[in-house]
């Protein structure tokens, strides 16, 4: 059973200052011999190795590991609260020693009511550190990650320290991680929507190919990889006759019902203006038809403010493992193509358009611009 501890289970050492909640903070005196130094210098060398990585997933899986090699840590967990997803958590990146006692990573998307992340999931919920007694001698510290206070999610280190031993440490690397998380999306995002920008297209493609995306720490079994672009129809016109806010506040909509439209494991992203890319994995074509299809219809029904009606088309093709990007691209771009030129507010696939014999070479390219 868990039990929570308290500041009565570990006495205040004598470098220790009481905080908010219930574990005392166990300040580190400054180094005054090689061995201290030394300490110090492998925490450097941590920090530096987690923050050389320049994209967030691999931010996320240098952290858990440099966090449980310097505490000895019986495992690390990361969880990251899902965008629009409530209190829920979108992944949580698991690190505890193999038969071996080599540290190993593991991916885990949580299952809605997993109890086995209820600790960081409270957490979340109410930001504030919590300090538990999960065994004989084993202690748990769960510690929010906070930004502009609110928690993004959270780090829980399960040992045999004491939390209040350990609580500096990971602390310190919640906060190191929100700042420069903070600094990551800022360059992998798009500013008006919060989706993800071209830039990073090419690595979450290669990743969902790659299978190195995991759902629950085992590569993902042959994928079939969708790529679809969405565009608003006539767009000019509506920034034409209501103003360039009210097309942002569409584009903005249109965003948010992306997200609730399509699966946490759909990746989604604004290529620039008017125009949408989601990358889609599903065994059969059909299921992606449906899955745009929905979203066609859900956009078409929604009123916008001022605006109220708008529609969008949708142009997709498959992805195979030794296409190019811009390749695919320019598939899905024709299929876009086509359903503009065929009255718009439809959605094709190149595939089917190609075996009907419907692309013919005369066709113009589409909109987009390949890389
Ligand atoms: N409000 C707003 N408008 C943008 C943004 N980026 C691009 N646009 C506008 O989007 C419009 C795109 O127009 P077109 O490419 O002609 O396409 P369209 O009017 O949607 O016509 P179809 O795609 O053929 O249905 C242009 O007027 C751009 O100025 C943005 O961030 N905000």
């Amino acid at each position: 059973m868990v039990q929570c501890e308290t500041t009565r289970d570990y006495p205040t050492p004598p470098h220790a200052e009481p905080v908010a909640g219930t574990v005392p903070v166990l300040r580190a005196p400054p180094p005054t011999n090689a061995a201290g130094i030394l300490a110090h210098s492998r925490l450097l060398d941590s920090v530096a190795a987690f923050t050389h990585h320049r994209d967030v997933d691999a931010l996320d899986h240098s952290l858990a590991l440099s966090l449980a090699e310097l505490a000895s840590a019986r495992s690390v967990s990361l969880a990251k609260r899902a965008v629009d997803g409530g209190g829920e958590l979108e992944s949580v990146v698991h690190c505890a020693p193999d038969a071996q006692g080599h540290y190993e990573l593991r991916v885990i998307k949580p299952a809605e009511r997993d109890l086995a992340f209820a600790s960081m999931r409270q957490c979340i919920g109410q930001p504030e550190v919590l300090a538990q007694i999960i065994g004989p001698g084993m202690h748990r510290l769960v510690v929010p990650i906070l930004c502009d206070g609110h928690a993004i999610g959270a780090l829980q280190l399960d040992s045999e320290a004491p939390s209040s031993a350990t609580r500096p440490l990971v602390e310190g690397f919640a906060r190191i991680y929100a700042n420069y998380t903070a600094l990551l999306n800022e360059s992998e995002r798009d500013k008006l929507t919060g989706l993800y920008n071209r830039r990073t297209f090419e690595r979450h493609l290669q990743r969902l190919l790659s299978g190195l995306d995991t759902t629950d720490g085992m590569p993902a079994a042959a994928p079939q990889v969708w790529l679809a672009i969405l565009d608003i129809d006539h767009f000019k016109r509506i920034n034409d006759s209501y103003g360039h806010i009210y097309g942002d506040e569409v584009i903005l909509l249109l965003a948010q019902q992306m997200r609730a439209s399509f699966r946490h494991a759909d990746v989604l992203f604004r290529f620039g203006g008017e125009e949408f890319v989601v990358l889609l994995r599903a065994s059969a074509e059909s299921t992606v038809h449906a899955a745009l299809e929905r979203f066609r219809r859900r956009i078409a029904e929604q009123i916008f403010p001022q605006v109220e009606h708008i529609t969008v088309s949708i142009g997709y093709a498959r992805i195979g493992h030794n296409d190019y990007p811009a390749t695919v691209l320019d598939r899905a771009d024709k299929a876009l193509y086509f359903a503009k030129k065929h009255g718009r507010d439809r959605i094709h696939g190149y595939e089917s358009l190609a075996a009907q014999g419907l692309l013919t070479q005369a066709m113009a390219p589409g909109s987009i611009d390949l890389f």
